[in-house]
């Protein structure tokens, strides 16, 4: 599925937030979203899945503009939102169960991603017996089970202490090289984009305009030796100069 932002912008209180804001996710690409805090990420994120109305400009997904996939697309929010008084199953299925698919193909789906997700056996837990990278991996498992080739990720591993958030970059590189999402990502932390996105589009602020692109050409699947690599690094202080 690919995505097109054309000439996106977007007024709250009389400020203007969004200018001109145009961009395309081609199929089975990972994209990232780097700007400064409050320059406008998550407002993106709401206009492509139909939370917020009052914009200008047009998304387009596959040739078919936004209304058609309102509700559709697979989205994880910031805060990881998973509901204390359901267990790990039955916070991962939600978004079908809201679909009312049945039973029988909710369980097949889930159990074939339960060890991929590195979960098996938890699913009778709740969210308080969880580490912090299960609630993760828990919401990246309800995210995946969302009918949907795309995945809206908001800053999914913002929370996470450093090792836990390097084992969810590996674990979520490797989830998407397998099953070929396109993916849209939000991020602040430079090495996190450069190590996990095909392209980068850095935002500025008040309003957020595009500054650049930056198409991350470093082969894929990626280990973390690539962090210490001279390609790396040059990519890192060509986003840095572009966010001063
Ligand atoms: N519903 C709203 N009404 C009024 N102002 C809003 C609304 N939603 C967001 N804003 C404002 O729009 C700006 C952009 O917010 P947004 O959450 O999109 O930024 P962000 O880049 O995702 O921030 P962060 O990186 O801190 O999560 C902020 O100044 C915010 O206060």
């Amino acid at each position: 599925m690919k995505i097109s932002l054309n000439n996106i912008g977007q007024i709250y209180d009389g400020k203007k937030v969004l200018s001109d804001i145009s961009f395309d996710v081609n199929e089975s690409e990972f994209i990232t979203l780097i700007g400064p805090s409050g320059c406008g990420k998550s407002t993106i994120f709401k206009i492509i899945t139909g939370l917020e109305k009052n914009y200008t400009g047009n998304v387009i997904i596959d040739g078919t503009d936004i209304e058609k996939y309102q509700g559709k697309l697979a989205y994880m929010p910031q805060n990881d939102l998973l509901l204390d008084w359901r267990t790990l199953y039955k916070n991962a299925v939600l978004p079908m169960e809201i679909e009312k698919t049945d039973k029988k193909t909710m369980n097949e789906r889930i159990k074939k991603l339960l060890p991929e997700f590195k979960l098996s056996g938890e699913e009778g837990k709740y969210p308080y017996e969880l580490s912090g990278g299960m609630k993760k991996r828990t919401a990246l498992l309800r995210t995946f089970l969302v009918d949907s080739d795309i995945m809206l990720l908001d800053e999914p591993f913002g929370a996470l202490d450093a090792i836990t958030r390097s084992e969810m970059q590996q674990f979520l590189l490797e989830v998407c090289e397998k099953h070929r999402h396109t993916v849209l990502f939000i991020t602040h932390d430079i090495d996190e984009a450069v190590y996990l996105s095909d392209r980068i589009i850095v935002l500025g602020k008040n309003p957020a305009v595009i500054k650049g692109e930056i198409k991350i050409q470093i082969s894929k699947p990626r280990n973390t030796d690539v962090l210490l690599e001279r390609e790396f690094l040059e990519y890192k202080k060509k986003i840095m100069d572009m966010l001063v």
